[in-house]
């Protein structure tokens, strides 16, 4: 076993760099937590390790407990990924955001390297029932998805994990592993060649979620030791996919596909585990059981923490790819930020069910537009642009420190970010309370450091939950860019009938010099102003040319050899 770990850690070779204290997985941290022999019952065990200032609510005992950690400010978190058989949905997008900013708000405001693997389930029934049904191979299927997936995280800003493992690239580890668990005696193989675990062999140790579990368990052979017990190898069925085995050709069971990966990165022991909370049971139970079962230890990963289903307001169903009841990513893009989704997110604890709406979705908005406004308010005070009565500046620094103050409290209690929100939400009011504009400000005292600190603390803890202020989402660039040309129209335009006024020859009978007929006097400046807006904007990448009496215009960009080229027509002419 020990060759084993110390292989496939050997091969979790980015691992190495980040953790700075050990080559190899301190293996007499898991003998401390005790062989499952001598361990009995389901009590959790306080892991001995490095605080961290945080408590967070730990699904194995239902409460919030202190998060420590096996090493100084290093995290391994491993998370379940995706069942790759069909698009993402907002479900999804809900719980990998959450955890998204949950890592965020631990790397960037606790200093806590988090080491995070996740799981791709690549081979699973569902994807081979797809797979029959467009008449293409699982791996088609699981390949399509797995991308789909991948770029749906990226486009919601998601931190992408720092290794991906798919299941079908791991079967000779998680061969090995059954194996294990079988030589230590908690599973067996059947003669149809199905191995399964064997849950009377942990005793009291099963249940460890939902405390005394009646479950009729997952179906499968007659001969089952226990209903209870579950697969960890399915002999395959005739055209379904197979790896070679002991037990003859199969595929592995869902549960312990994570046990084993969970294991080749991070070896015996585990501070975070992460899933969505329909994952709790039977899955996560299952993992634990298996994982023990395999360590010989009494608890494998020391935290396990649960995010709330996101569903479609009224509907008591999670979204979800089976239900087919969803709402894509892609789709959801089209009308809203990644921003907004996240300020969404922020405004529900990560535990909390999350009812999803247009209402809410504007909730969301409106929050970041009255973060952006004051923003936007504040530099122009700052700059001098706007002019307001004078400011109770020590009012402000010291909203400002409590703000600071408020908003790591309430991260550091299970990341109460519906709470920190609110204290940034705060401060801004004050802020605004304090623009109050006026129309002449000569002799006003000014204040702009106290709202240039607020502007900066304000970004920053906006860029630690992953939130840019510009929340522009991509169809809105396209749209942007059409208005620009729409807004450089219009301003030409006017610029044409400007220019026609100011073009116009005087009367020659009325000036009484027939021979000389000219332009208006007073509208000269007119002329300049005209000369002077297609100047300025040449190096903006907008070059106006006049021709005769109307004016066309083209967008420069990488031809500056034109900028300038039409200089002072106007009024050299
Ligand atoms: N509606 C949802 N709200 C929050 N999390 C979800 C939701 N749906 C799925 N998840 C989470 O996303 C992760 C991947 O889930 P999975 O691929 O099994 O999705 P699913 O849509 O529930 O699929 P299926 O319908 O096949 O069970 C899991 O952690 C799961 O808990
Ligand atoms: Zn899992």
């Amino acid at each position: 076993m020990w060759r084993y770990l110390r292989s496939v850690l050997w091969k979790a070779k980015l691992l190495r760099g980040v953790f700075n204290t050990a080559q190899s997985v301190n293996t007499d941290k898991f003998i401390s937590n005790g062989p499952c022999s001598s361990v009995s019952g389901k009590k959790w065990v306080r892991p001995s390790g490095f605080a961290t200032g945080l408590k967070t609510f730990n699904s194995l005992t239902k409460q919030k407990e202190p998060l420590i950690l096996e090493r100084e400010r290093v995290a391994t978190w491993y998370s379940c990924g995706p069942t790759v058989y069909d698009h993402a949905h907002l479900g999804h997008a809900c719980s990998y955001v959450r955890f998204d900013i949950l890592q965020r708000i631990l790397s960037r405001l606790f200093g806590i390297t988090v080491i995070h693997a996740m799981v791709i389930t690549d081979i699973d029934d569902k994807i081979i029932k797809r797979s029959w049904e467009d008449n293409v191979s699982p791996t088609t299927i699981a390949t399509l998805y797995e991308d789909e997936f991948k770029r749906d995280m990226l486009s919601l800003k998601v931190i992408p994990p720092a290794v991906y493992l798919r299941v079908t690239e791991n079967v000779h580890h998680i061969v090995a592993f059954i194996e294990g668990i079988i030589k230590n005696g908690h599973a067996y193989a059947t003669k149809e060649g199905d191995v399964y675990f064997d849950i009377q062999s942990i005793g009291d140790r099963y249940g460890k979620f939902v405390g005394a579990v009646d479950s009729q368990g997952e179906p499968g052979s007659t001969n089952k030791r226990d209903s209870r017990d579950f697969a960890l190898w399915k002999q395959s069925k005739p055209q379904e996919p197979y790896w070679e085995s002991p037990w003859g050709r199969g595929r592995p069971g869902w549960h312990i596909e994570c046990s084993t990966i969970a294991s080749s990165v991070f070896g015996s022991q585990l501070d975070i585990h992460s899933g969505g909370i329909d994952l709790a049971f039977p899955h996560h139970e299952n993992e634990v059981a298996q994982s023990e079962a395999y360590h010989q230890c009494g608890q494998w990963a020391n935290y396990f923490l649960h995010s709330g289903h996101l569903h479609l307001k009224g509907s008591a169903e999670k979204m979800s790819k089976s239900l087919k009841n969803y709402i894509t990513i892609k789709d959801f893009l089209q009308s809203y930020s990644a921003s907004e989704f996240r300020m969404f997110c922020l405004l529900t604890k990560y535990r909390s069910a999350i009812d999803y709406s247009e209402s809410s979705m504007l909730e969301a908005r409106t929050s970041l537009g009255t973060i952006s406004t004051f923003i936007h308010d504040a530099k122009a005070y700052i700059k001098g642009q706007l002019q307001c009565t004078p400011v109770q500046e020590a009012v402000l620094w010291e909203r400002l420190a409590e703000t600071k103050y408020s908003v790591v409290k309430a991260l550091a209690d299970d990341f109460d970010t519906p709470r920190a929100i609110s204290a940034v939400m705060n401060l801004v009011y004050h802020g605004n309370c304090q623009l109050q504009p006026v129309s002449k400000s000569e002799g006003v005292a000014r204040s702009p450091a106290v709202f240039g600190a607020m502007v900066t603390y304000i970004s920053d803890v906006l860029d630690v939950f992953g939130i840019d202020l510009l929340h522009i989402k991509e169809a809105d660039v396209v749209s942007s860019c059409r208005s620009l040309e729409g807004i450089v129209e219009k301003l030409t335009h006017f610029r044409s009938e400007v220019r026609a006024f100011a073009l116009a020859r005087q009367d020659c009978t009325i000036t009484g010099s027939p021979n000389k007929p000219g332009l208006y006097p007073d509208r000269i400046p007119l002329l300049k102003a005209c000369d002077i807006l297609r100047s300025e904007l040449a190096p903006l990448g907008v070059l106006i040319k006049d021709r005769g009496a109307t004016s066309t215009w083209e967008l420069t960009e990488g031809k500056p050899s034109q900028r300038g080229q039409y200089k002072d027509q106007e009024t050299s002419s």
